[in-house]
């Protein structure tokens, strides 16, 4: 681009030069044009004035030979001014052609380089013009390959996903619908007192339960007079006392991922009294040894379950999913919904009928549900109505709870997927399956279960009480299917049971009223 523009001041320098040159030989042609206009005035000045005296030498012969002399000598005059002129003006003309001369070959010169820079220019530019066609094009075809293959991933991932919560699922599954874990809990200081008051069984400073795997317990069985005998009871995790909570909410998370796949979950803590169920769902506020006033939640199964369903559903399509809270209570064989309002909206726990179904499935049908948006309203609704719950202190637990709490989150979901729904009805047809056979529990639950049917077993289908020592989780067997319903709701149960151990031997004092519970 610089030679271009040097070439051209060359150019127009030199173009300007030969138009000067131009101009001041026209102008001096100019001048001899008009002093050759006025000698060929005089000329004719002078020829008239000859005629003139030509016609008066005729009357004047001797006047006519003078005037004629005269005249010839002013002819001469002229005729030799006009000849010094001529040469000029010729001179001048020769001048003038050489300088059009030049200024056409120059001219044509110009228009010559200009054509052939034309040419250049275009042929840079067309070139240009080719190049960055081939880079658009290149450019175009790498964005299209990287929009084919940016369709490629999303599509591998999305197959991923739905595999990976297939195999999520199938694994939930195969896993056992319904599974029992026993969490051995450390021993605490009322255990040493409990044990000196009762006088019977092992020494204080003794562990009767002890975690020998992850999947076995030990239990020291001792009674005054008889051989010590051990018993070893097998479930599906074991959890010894040095497992924290986060350690046995990690079991439990998985489910949480099935209940939005379209899995209705339920976890239960069974036990006896003071064994850790209400610590293990609910969690407890351990005052800190060594910071004085300093309280440390150990959050339990219900807040961490919470949490974790809100935060799977902020992970899904804004407005997807909505969550409502109930909270009832088995008293007796009696249900309690500890959300129920008196007139004065004041909280307080109201009776509710149960309900089954001819399918034989129970459900409370007026249960108040209270709408939430996350996992603090969930724990501040949960919290408020605890103080409802029918407590009485045992022998081994001062603040021991003498009911059943069920705490029931309905998720319902705008979007359920294909999958989720095949999922639940292949689930179903298990279910049938298995209700045909009449064949609720694997035989590794059988096996560790001692116990009889709970009064609750009717309210969460079939699971049955867990025959765990400490608290158990199992969820339930998977929803009867209502393709209709839209939205569909799935239910995460999670319950707190109240102590298995036989009450009447248990309780300070058996006839003694439920001290908060107002109904
Ligand atoms: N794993 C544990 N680690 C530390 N403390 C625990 C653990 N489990 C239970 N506890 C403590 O033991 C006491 C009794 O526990 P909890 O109230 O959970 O028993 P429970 O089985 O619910 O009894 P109840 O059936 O009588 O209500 C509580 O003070 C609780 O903090």
């Amino acid at each position: 681009m610089p030679l271009f523009i040097n070439r051209d001041q060359i150019f127009a320098h030199q173009v300007h030069l030969l138009e000067h040159k131009l101009r001041s030989k026209e102008e001096r042609i100019l001048e001899l044009e008009t002093e050759n206009a006025i000698l060929h005035l005089r000329l004719a000045e002078c020829l008239g004035k000859l005629r003139r005296d030509q016609e008066e030498d005729t009357k004047d012969g001797t006047k006519a030979l003078n005037h004629h002399q005269h005249e010839g000598s002013a002819q001469k005059i002229t005729r030799s001014a006009l000849a010094k002129l001529l040469p000029e003006v010729q001179a001048v003309k020769q001048d003038l052609s050489e300088v059009f001369a030049v200024y056409l070959s120059f001219a044509t010169e110009l228009e010559e380089q200009s054509k052939q820079l034309l040419e250049k220019v275009e042929q840079a530019g067309r070139s240009l013009n080719g190049h960055r066609g081939d880079e658009v094009e290149n450019l175009q075809a790498q964005v299209e390959a990287l929009q084919r293959s940016l369709e490629e991933e999303k599509e591998r991932c999305r197959a991923e996903r739905q595999r990976r919560k297939e195999l999520h699922n199938t694994l939930v599954e195969l896993r056992g619908n319904i599974r029992v874990h026993c969490r051995v809990r450390p021993v605490l200081p009322f255990d040493h007192v409990q044990s000196s008051t009762s006088g019977s069984g092992p020494a204080s400073s003794e562990e009767v339960v002890s975690a020998i795997s992850d999947d076995t317990v030990l239990v020291n069985c001792m009674k005054t007079g008889m051989p010590v005998q051990n018993k070893i009871f097998e479930f599906e995790r074991v959890h010894g006392p040095e497992d924290s909570q986060d350690v046995v909410f990690e079991e439990v998370r998985p489910l949480l991922t099935s209940l939005l796949d379209g899995y209705n979950v339920c976890i239960m803590a069974y036990g006896q009294t003071g064994s850790g169920k209400t610590h293990t769902m609910m969690g407890s506020q351990l005052l800190e040894e060594h910071s004085g006033t300093q309280q440390e939640t150990q959050q339990g199964i219900i807040p961490k379950a919470a949490a974790e369903l809100f935060r799977l559903i902020s992970e899904k399509p804004a407005e997807s999913h909505t969550v409502g809270v109930s909270v009832m209570e088995v008293y007796n064989n009696e249900v309690f919904d500890l959300l129920a309002r008196d007139e004065q909206g004041n909280a307080v726990s109201q009776h509710r009928d149960v309900i089954t179904t001819s399918s034989g499935t129970s459900h409370v049908p007026s249960l108040t549900y209270e709408p939430v948006c996350n996992a603090s309203e969930v724990m501040q609704i949960i919290s408020s109505v605890l103080k409802l719950r029918a407590h009485c202190p045992t022998l081994i637990h001062t603040d021991s709870s003498r009911s059943h709490l069920v705490v029931t989150l309905t998720i319902s979901s705008k979007s359920p997927n294909a999958v989720a729904l095949a999922r639940r009805l292949q689930s179903a047809k298990k279910d049938m399956q298995h209700s045909a056979q009449k064949e609720w529990w694997s035989p590794r639950c059988r096996r560790a279960n001692p116990a009889a049917r709970n009064s609750s077993d009717e309210l969460f289908g079939s699971t049955a009480s867990s025959p765990c020592l400490s608290p158990s989780l199992s969820p339930c067997p998977s929803p009867r299917p209502s393709i209709s319903q839209d939205p569909f709701m799935t239910k995460l149960q999670l319950v707190d049971l109240a102590g298995s151990e036989c009450v009447a031997m248990q309780e300070k004092k058996v006839s003694e009223p439920r001290t908060t519970n107002v109904h």
